[in-house]
């Protein structure tokens, strides 16, 4: 009956509070606060049906015109109902409480007190049954807190100890047995094993972990005994993002929730008005109860931000986190997606394929000169320059000072030498001429050009490789009907080379970031609803511009920063997977709405009619609101298996 979404939201800030708090103690107070709830409310449906069958059967009737018993019934069965509708009325609300408590004083006024009992048992058992769906809702948040490890085995000054996960610091030499928890994340110091990330990053294939190998908190480690150091502790986790993420949407109201909070007062208005109607034509009492038990509207008032709540839980267990109601609706709508090339659609793990110096300058001078200015850089072809520069054998010295410019490259100085390395734009501002002849030789390669003091020195063909995955992602795409873009500040035959490759029709190169921000955002202007997915430095305006920017796991902070959406994987699919959950989610609430409007419609003609007594209203109300109430908790994700046996399975039913 009553919306039960501020349920959620408490047990999330509990939650929440518990783990910044003392993260390891598990609350039973709570729990046992709710059983006892739970006996009075079991006892209230007992009493309430012993008063209705006392009632039926005329037990004790010490007075003619009013029954003991069913006066009794109806003030404690529906004692929760008129105190929720007191609350309202204070609280100027319209909800189906006040319609509510109204029908079941007028059955009681004119004497219907069976009628009025039975109403107010099926409420009780639908407040019950709708309960238990929310709370497998909140049990779905509780799971994904539980699931890190509550205390860990630690090597400190030669002697091993178990303390409690909330005393674990950075750095900390933390040992994970076969079939334990990874409870931070970390590098590998050693031991070799297969962890299942499936939690972080929902790829089921368990991955290998060798000393100096990433592992993330909420891995299951499956093989063999590993030894990790601590690097990011709680809340920075990858897996702490992940809860957060789950919490921040709940405490940001999607739209579409108080969509569906104005439209259950809509038709507790209209059921009301039509009420009046039919008391005005008919003057027949039971008609004009049943016309304002009939329409029901806690399918929507519940069910929406239940819908929510597991969409963006079953999508934070794929590892795509969203960062609030108001972005999955979003991306439920998304009609473009804008994609860069590196590390989206590419690995961004490029390597270099050859140097190509100018007349009279050796390659080693060219991988030199560049490496020495990508020794700090952070750019994918910077590294690869370096790491290639490295396995040539060569000695790279630091640069005084260097400079970078995304979308273009680095200037550096060294001694007295100034070094350029980037794209032909880079060295166009540096006045420095590049040949036509050289870039022809960079057949589908980016363009990384060399230059010293103002003198060009070669260029140095780098490539990345496709993502295997990311074809059937563009396909997936296109099958959804969403119009893919491609806006890289590669050059234009490696835009060509890539976009081929994938299919995908449109696209664009040499852009600037403020090229792709400017793209993205003319997009939305022209009224297009627009996803973008990067990953770099280059990105991150664009991903602010767009409807819903994604940042790729692997890629910057301040990617992830910009966007409202970080998918920890850098699969592709999971993107496509996270829309298809987001639009299944939009069904599933328009779902609800169409139909609770119609029911509610066809309900309420039906009994202004006459055509349907109050007890036939009341359990269309009740049915009608559980089956939408159902309908969204089909989107909670599946009940895990592998979490750890801190609640027993039967925790379940007694909330
Ligand atoms: N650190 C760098 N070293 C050398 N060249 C660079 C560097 N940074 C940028 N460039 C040059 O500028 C171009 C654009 O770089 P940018 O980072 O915007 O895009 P990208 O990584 O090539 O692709 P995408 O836009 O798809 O991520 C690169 O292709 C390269 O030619
Ligand atoms: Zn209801």
């Amino acid at each position: 009956m009553s919306s039960h979404e501020p349920k959620i939201g408490n047990a999330l800030a509990d939650a929440a509070q518990k783990r910044t708090t003392a993260p390891d103690v598990h609350d039973h107070d709570h729990d046992e606060h709710e059983h006892t709830f739970d006996r009075w409310e079991a006892a209230r449906i007992v009493f309430v049906g012993l008063a209705a069958i006392a009632v039926w059967f005329r037990l004790w009737e010490p007075f003619a015109t009013v029954s003991v018993i069913g006066v009794a019934g109806v003030l404690v069965g529906g004692w929760p109902i008129f105190r929720e509708a007191a609350e309202n009325i204070f609280a100027q609300r319209m909800t189906m409480e006040l319609s509510m408590s109204i029908a079941l004083i007028a059955a009681a006024a004119i004497g219907e007190f069976f009628t009025a009992l039975i109403i107010t048992l099926f409420v009780l058992i639908a407040e019950v049954l709708e309960g238990m769906t929310v709370t497998r809702g909140r049990t779905a948040i509780r799971d994904l807190l539980d699931f890190l490890p509550r205390s860990a085995t630690v090597r400190r000054g030669g002697s091993i100890a178990e303390v409690d996960a909330s005393e674990l610091v950075v750095d900390d030499a933390i040992l994970v047995n076969p079939g334990g928890r990874v409870p931070v994340d970390g590098v590998v110091l050693s031991g070799h094993s297969f962890l299942d990330q499936s939690r972080i990053t929902g790829e089921s294939m368990p991955v290998e972990a060798t000393a100096g190998a990433p592992v993330y908190a909420g891995s299951i480690n499956q093989s063999g005994a590993l030894e990790i150091r601590a690097e990011r502790l709680g809340r920075d986790t990858s897996y702490g993002k992940i809860i957060e993420a789950v919490e921040q949407s709940e405490r940001s109201r999607a739209p579409v929730q108080r969509l569906a909070d104005q439209l259950a007062g809509y038709l507790v208005y209209f059921a009301l008005a039509a009420a009046v109607v039919t008391w005005l034509m008919t003057r027949d009492m039971r008609s004009t109860i049943s016309v304002i038990i009939v329409a029901g509207a806690c399918g929507i008032a519940a069910g929406t931000p239940l819908a929510i709540l597991g969409a963006i839980g079953r999508a934070a267990r794929l590892g795509a986190i969203i960062k609030g109601g108001l972005y999955l609706e979003t991306l439920g709508r998304v009609d473009t997606v804008v994609v860069d090339k590196t590390g989206t659609l590419t690995f961004g793990r490029p390597e270099v394929q050859h140097v190509f110096p100018v007349e009279g300058i050796k390659p080693e001078e060219v991988l030199e000169a560049a490496a020495t200015a990508e020794i700090r850089s952070e750019h994918p072809l910077g590294q690869a320059i370096v790491t290639y520069a490295k396995a040539q054998g060569l000695t790279i010295a630091e640069p005084d000072h260097f400079d970078y410019t995304p979308g273009r490259g680095i200037a550096a100085t060294l001694a007295n030498a100034m070094l350029l390395v980037g794209n032909r734009a880079l060295m166009t501002d540096h006045h420095v001429d590049v040949p036509a002849s050289l870039t022809e030789r960079l057949v589908a390669a980016s363009e990384v050009y060399v230059a010293r003091n103002g003198q060009l020195l070669g260029a140095i063909a780098v490539a990345d490789t496709v993502r295997p995955e990311a074809r059937a992602a563009v396909d997936a795409l296109a099958a959804l009907g969403l119009r893919t873009i491609l806006l890289t500040g590669d050059s234009q035959p490696v835009a060509k080379n890539v976009a081929d490759h994938l299919g995908i029709a449109e696209y664009e190169a040499d852009l600037l970031p403020e090229d792709k921000h400017r793209k993205v955002a003319a997009l939305v202007a022209a009224g297009r609803i627009v996803s973008m997915l990067g990953d770099g430095i280059n990105d991150a305006p664009a991903l602010t511009a767009a409807s819903v920017g994604v940042a790729m796991g692997s890629g910057t902070d301040v990617a992830r920063e910009s966007a409202d959406m970080v998918l920890l994987g850098n699969d592709l699919s999971r993107f496509v997977d996270t829309l298809v959950i987001a639009r299944r989610t939009r069904n599933i609430i328009w779902f609800n709405f169409g139909g609770t409007i119609v029911v509610d419609v066809i309900g309420v003609v039906l009994a202004s009619l006459g055509l349907l007594n109050p007890l036939a209203a009341a359990f269309i109300h009740v049915a009608s609101e559980m089956a939408f109430i159902l309908n969204s908790a089909r989107l909670l994700p599946p009940i895990d298996r592998q979490r750890p046996a801190t609640h027993p399975p039967v925790a379940l039913l007694e909330h």
